[in-house]
């Protein structure tokens, strides 16, 4: 919808109609630096209105069978494939992220999203014991808790917030869902969506608007049981602080520090590639992205010739270039947040050995002010430097050498973060053995970033609390019961 100045305007979606908001944040394209889009700055008032019409939607929905409910989100995942380009589009000009990753990552997942959990919802069963010497038998059953509070971040915005509401919605709840005010604009769309689909009215609502004012009025409403968050640390404590008096079911998913370990052994003309990809991906901003890279002594200097080469061929280019792989960080502020770790590691006597400050970014005079940053990689890094400890968050990947296995492990798991590691090797041993001992949640062996979404996706430590997946999903989404019958 146009809106003040013929810029996109979006508006609340609250009991399926959409409602316009009394004032409106500015939404900065990436790309160009300027404003471009307006989005509602919720408040109290229309977390109350989201919150009544998900009450009243909540009987009806909740009593629906899991096949219903299932058919819905199956023509919903139908319709946002139809619409994959458009929205593409939309999520690579909102957020900064290239075309070519929206188009083949972000948006065909929040498709597979509802297709999973329209399938995985048919497929749960109950658990039955008996205890026959005392004439018993127990069996639990499963209910949906009632109102869900769904809060994402910027740096995948559809593929994360459908990842919560999909099996939220499956399971039989209704939801309140607030996506990063920095990246709106496709959780707007899919609004559009949802009546075609037949989703009833009040059972998806979602409130626009910043964490302070509309995401702590969410959290903090009485009358909503749980909150799946996925976002930064400091945001889980204050979301931890403000759920507490009223004991929410919570499930946390945040930052992570992630190594990737590299033995002598690696088929690096795999490893290289992947590993580049996994350190600048989406500009390195997704959590799961390699930033402590941990290389074998005796290759070390051979992988990081090859590495050096490889990041500076990882084309920085305007988002809709479909040639680029990596397009515009979120923010100026995050932007400079990620080049102030260069500077700092600059002081420490560290060496940048590609990207900022050392090569030079090409891009056409409209993007001058753009948020682009070139692939970044330090070495001669100690361990204890905030560069080896802090998330970045950006394209940016520190390399240093080890020499055992023993000594790698307690290296990679020496940060407060849980979240991802990778491990090369071509022993088969090692790879089962180092992937055991490592303080990480997900760990891929030889590739990265292929996703199981049955299994338990989330972190250990400071990054996160609750795992989500299939039956993890299923199983935070829902209360249970234990029934014990005396016969
Ligand atoms: N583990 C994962 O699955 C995962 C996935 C993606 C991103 N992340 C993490 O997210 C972070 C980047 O995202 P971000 O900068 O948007 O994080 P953030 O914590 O600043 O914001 C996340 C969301 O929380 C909201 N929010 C902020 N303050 C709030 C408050 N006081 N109360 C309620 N809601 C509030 C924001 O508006 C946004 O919607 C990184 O740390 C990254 O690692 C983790
Ligand atoms: N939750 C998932 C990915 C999170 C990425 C963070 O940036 C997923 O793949 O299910």
């Amino acid at each position: 919808m146009a809106g003040r100045g013929g810029l996109l305007m979006l508006e609340n979606f609250i009991g399926g109609k959409f409602l316009p908001c009394s004032s409106y944040l500015d939404s900065y394209d990436p790309s160009t630096g300027e404003v471009y889009c307006h989005v509602p700055n919720s408040g109290k008032e229309e977390v109350e209105a989201a919150v009544e019409a998900a009450r009243a939607a909540f009987p009806g929905w909740s009593s629906r069978s899991p096949q219903e409910r299932s058919q819905v989100l199956q023509r919903l995942a139908d319709l946002l494939e139809q619409s994959l380009e458009e929205l593409a589009q939309a999520e690579s000009k909102d957020q900064g992220k290239t075309i070519t990753l929206a188009r083949t990552m972000d948006i065909p997942r929040a498709v597979h999203n509802f297709r999973f959990f329209a399938s995985s919802i048919l497929h749960h069963t109950s658990e039955c014991t008996q205890m026959d010497h005392l004439g018993c038998l127990h069996y639990t059953v499963r209910a949906p808790v009632g109102i869900a509070a769904l809060i994402s971040p910027w740096n995948l915005p559809l593929y994360l917030l459908t990842w919560k509401i999909a099996p939220a919605i499956a399971a039989g709840n209704t939801v309140i869902a607030k996506p990063s005010e920095l990246t709106s604009v496709t959780a707007w769309m899919m609004c559009r969506l949802l009546e075609k689909a037949g989703v009833p009215p009040g059972v998806v609502n979602i409130v626009f608007g910043t964490g302070p004012r509309v995401g702590e009025a969410l959290v903090s409403h009485p009358e909503v049981p749980l909150i799946s968050f996925t976002g930064s640390q400091p945001t889980a404590e204050r979301i931890m602080q403000l759920s507490a008096p009223h004991c929410k079911k919570l499930s946390l998913e945040l930052g992570g520090k992630n190594p990737a370990v590299i033995f002598e052994d690696a088929n690096l003309a795999e490893c290289i590639p992947t590993t580049v990809r996994s350190s600048f991906a989406n500009q390195g901003e997704i959590c799961l992205c390699t930033s402590r890279i941990f290389v074998q002594r005796s290759i070390y200097s051979e992988f990081l010739k090859r590495f050096v080469e490889a990041a500076r061929m990882w084309k920085v280019g305007i988002p809709s270039d479909p040639s680029a792989d990596m397009g515009a960080l979120i923010s100026k502020a995050h932007l400079e947040k990620v080049r102030s770790y260069i500077k700092k590691a600059r002081m420490e006597g560290a060496q940048i050995l590609c990207g900022e400050g050392v090569d030079k970014l090409n891009l056409p005079p409209r993007n001058q002010a753009g948020y682009f940053m070139l692939p970044t990689v330090i070495t001669d890094v100690k361990d204890e430097s905030c560069c080896m400890k802090e998330e970045i968050f950006g394209p940016v990947t520190c390399v240093v050498p080890f020499d055992s296995e023993e000594e790698v492990i307690q290296r990679a798991n020496n940060v407060k973060y849980g979240l991802a590691a990778t491990v090369w090797s071509g022993n088969v041993g090692r790879v089962h053995r180092v992937a055991k001992k490592l303080q990480s949640g997900l760990v891929w062996t030889n590739c990265w970033l292929i996703r199981e979404l049955n299994l338990p996706f989330g972190g250990m430590k400071s990054s996160g609390v609750g795992r989500e997946g299939a039956k993890d999903s299923y199983e935070f989404f829902t209360e249970v019961k234990t029934i014990t019958v005396k016969h």
